[in-house]
């Protein structure tokens, strides 16, 4: 653990939350500095770290159960700030002897509380505030001495000490659900604790700047850029810190790159003086094969990457073909290994997700999948891993890149999958059509308010109307909407697992569809349409279907060409609009389907969906619902420029959550 001294670090002790990331977050988005601790830390250690203040997180365990992680309760002896969050307010209700009780029924949910506002941590809020509350637990009379600052209904919320500084809040400040949160945390760091705010950018970027120069002594830096945020901001960062001659920086173009990724990548960098070394694979990457191995330990070669359909081979090739090319690569710079360390763009998440009983440096595990060349596995196996961005978050990285001078539609790209655009085309030879094609499209138009022959399938759809209860009313007398199934299939998760089931499209007789009456419809078919997880909207005119062709689609250059020109127009809209970070990602998939097509002429076009999705954690998501985080305005640009692409037919809007559906289509 590092000490504090001629530092402001405020110690953030874990129970285990998902959300002890967001708690970190956003202390060092106010400029503190934490330090993530086991929630077992000793006071003594707590005490010798010289913190300002200690965060007690959220956890998922109950304070009562005879596996609670263990906690020294010295630590609230040592007169230090203290907060606790969710886990952390029943351990300090439980500490100071008030009770807690586990509830019939969890309270999961956002909701109005009262707040006391004279209290410290409540300055400058209103008494009615939004926040989150996700809890088993709850309290039943509170610990001595404390008083009651905050209320949920008949809950007790929020507990505070009247002469020591020891806050407590059932709900969860750090999530954006809680409106004012960080205003509390702002009122606690500063108000409560004396914090400054000295743990600034410029600040950050002079410690990195020490710490590689340190760590590199006269050594070189070898770090393989991708194009990305992280390991971009990692090179600039290197460049800055020992000059370009001490910098060896390599970018290996796939060919499935965004539009004109690699050219950008290069220039933004070299405009800051590092060159990079641009190597154009994507023939290799093209005509590529692999051997696959079997369930009875035989092998096979698969068809080139160019022929190959299976979604699992095409990762595959491309995994391995990026090894062997960054192998080649790399030997031909010619680097001993003595010379050399690897920088990585790792951050500071992916520490706390791979080691959150400390996050100390152990990153290896999660980078090792790409670029592994045998003097990386050296470099590695040797610890000469340079990791200068290992204690920033995501937002953090994109402000260093800009303060780094990099340009701003790079610091701002969104993730971007390692197979990059090659897993956004969905490539097929033949429809995919099996025995309950027919009744399922059926009852996809039973459950639109079509009108269907089949009485079975008529009460099938009109049972699973009258299951949503009242918010189904909508879709009791429904008429000018359209669905059909369409011959393809995607990814969605069911269970623990993963499953390839249809897509099935909705269409509208007006120009503007009811966009709830769409997502009602998205929720119920996946549950009565069993071989369904994927519901797209489709500009245009109804699809009266039924749709029984495909576009014979392969990873070539003219078909990523039209999903390079839709993924383009997609984000630079994004970026015009401000909304990358509004909405977590976007990936466009293209769909190898021309819903249009005369059913005796093959189509040589294919359909663009964009799939939006918003999410805390990755788990789970939700689509984003076009007038709310993305203005209608800028979805009909979007869909009217990608329809002017050659060889594009239908424009399609992925309305399915997380699950049934997974972020990306394959
Ligand atoms: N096309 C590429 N050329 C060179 N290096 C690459 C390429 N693709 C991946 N890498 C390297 O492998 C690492 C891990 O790849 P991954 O796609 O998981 O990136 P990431 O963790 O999202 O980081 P980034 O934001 O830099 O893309 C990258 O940080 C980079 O060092």
């Amino acid at each position: 653990m590092a000490t504090s001294e001629g530092r402001e670090v405020v110690a953030i002790l874990d129970a285990g939350a998902q959300y002890g990331k967001l708690i970190d977050r956003c202390v060092r988005e106010l400029k503190v500095e934490t330090d993530l601790l086991p929630l077992s830390v000793s006071a003594d250690e707590v005490r010798a770290g010289n913190y300002k203040a200690v965060i007690i997180s959220g956890g998922p365990n109950s304070v009562y159960a005879s596996d609670a992680p263990p906690f020294d309760s010295a630590i609230f002896e040592l007169g230090l700030p203290v907060l606790g969050i969710c886990y952390g307010f029943q351990l300090i209700n439980k500490t100071f002897g008030g009770s807690v009780h586990a509830k019939e029924h969890r309270q999961d949910g956002q909701q109005h509380v009262w707040l006391d506002t004279t209290c410290a941590l409540f300055k400058g809020l209103s008494e009615q505030e939004l926040v989150l509350l996700t809890h088993g637990d709850s309290i039943d009379s509170p610990a001595n001495g404390f008083s009651i600052v905050s209320r949920a209904g008949s809950i007790i919320a929020g507990l505070a000490h009247p002469e020591r500084p020891i806050f407590a809040v059932q709900f969860h400040p750090e999530v954006e659900l809680s409106v004012h949160g960080r205003d509390m945390f702002r009122n606690f760091l500063f108000g409560v604790a004396g914090c400054s705010g000295l743990y600034t950018m410029v600040d950050r970027e002079l410690g990195a700047i020490q710490e590689i120069q340190d760590t590199l002594g006269d050594k070189k830096a070898l770090v393989l850029v991708s194009g990305g945020v992280d390991s971009s901001v990692c090179a600039a960062l290197l460049n800055k810190a020992v000059g370009h001659e001490r910098v060896v920086a390599l970018h290996i173009d796939n060919g499935f790159m965004r539009l004109d990724e690699s050219v950008k990548v290069k220039v933004s960098l070299e405009r800051l003086g590092l060159p990079l070394h641009v190597i154009d694979a994507s023939e290799d990457f093209y005509n590529a094969t692999t051997e696959i191995k079997r369930k009875d330990g035989t092998t096979y070669t698969t068809k080139r990457l160019k022929e190959t359909t299976a979604p699992e081979e095409k990762r595959k090739i491309i995994g391995d073909t990026f090894m062997r090319v960054a192998e080649k690569v790399v030997s031909s710079f010619n680097l001993k290994p003595e010379d050399v360390f690897l920088a990585q763009g790792t951050l500071r998440p992916d520490l706390i997700e791979s080691a959150s009983k400390l996050a100390s440096s152990n990153a290896d595990a999660i980078k090792t999948h790409h670029n592994d060349t045998e003097l990386v596995r050296l470099l590695r196996e040797q610890g000469r891993v340079l990791e200068p961005l290992k204690d920033y978050h995501k937002d953090e990285v994109r402000e260093l890149g800009r303060q780094l001078g990099l340009a701003t539609d790079l610091v701002m790209r969104q993730p971007f999958p390692g197979p990059g655009l090659a897993i956004r085309v969905l490539c097929t030879e033949e429809p995919y059509i099996t025995d309950d094609f027919d009744s399922t499209n059926m009852l996809l138009q039973a459950l639109v308010g079509q009108t269907v022959e089949d009485p079975k399938i008529v009460q099938k759809a009109a049972n699973a109307i009258s299951g949503l209860g009242d918010i189904g009313a909508p879709l009791l007398h429904l008429s000018g909407y359209h669905a059909t199934l369409l011959p393809i299939r995607s990814v969605g998760v069911q269970g623990d697992g993963r499953t390839y089931s249809y897509v099935a499209a909705l269409t509208c007789e007006a120009d503007e569809p009811d966009w709830s009456i769409l997502f009602l419809l998205a929720r119920v078919i996946p549950r009565v349409c069993h071989s369904v997880n994927r519901i797209v909207y489709a500009w245009g005119a109804p699809i009266l279907g039924p749709v029984r062709q495909i576009t014979t689609t392969h990873l070539t250059p003219p078909v990523l060409q039209q999903l390079k020109e839709a993924d383009d127009v997609v984000n630079r809209l994004l970026l015009e609009n401000n909304l990358i970070q509004t909405i977590s990602q976007v990936p466009v998939v293209l769909a190898p389907v021309d819903p249009d097509a005369s059913l005796d002429m093959p189509s040589t076009r294919r359909s663009v969906a964009i799939r939006t999705f918003i999410t805390s954690d990755f788990m789970t998501g939700r689509p984003v619902v076009p007038g709310e985080e993305l203005p209608l305005a800028v979805l009909r640009s979007m869909v009217s420029q990608i329809q002017k692409i050659e060889g594009v037919s239908r424009v399609m809007y992925d309305l399915t959550a997380k699950p049934p559906g997974t972020t990306e289509w394959e």
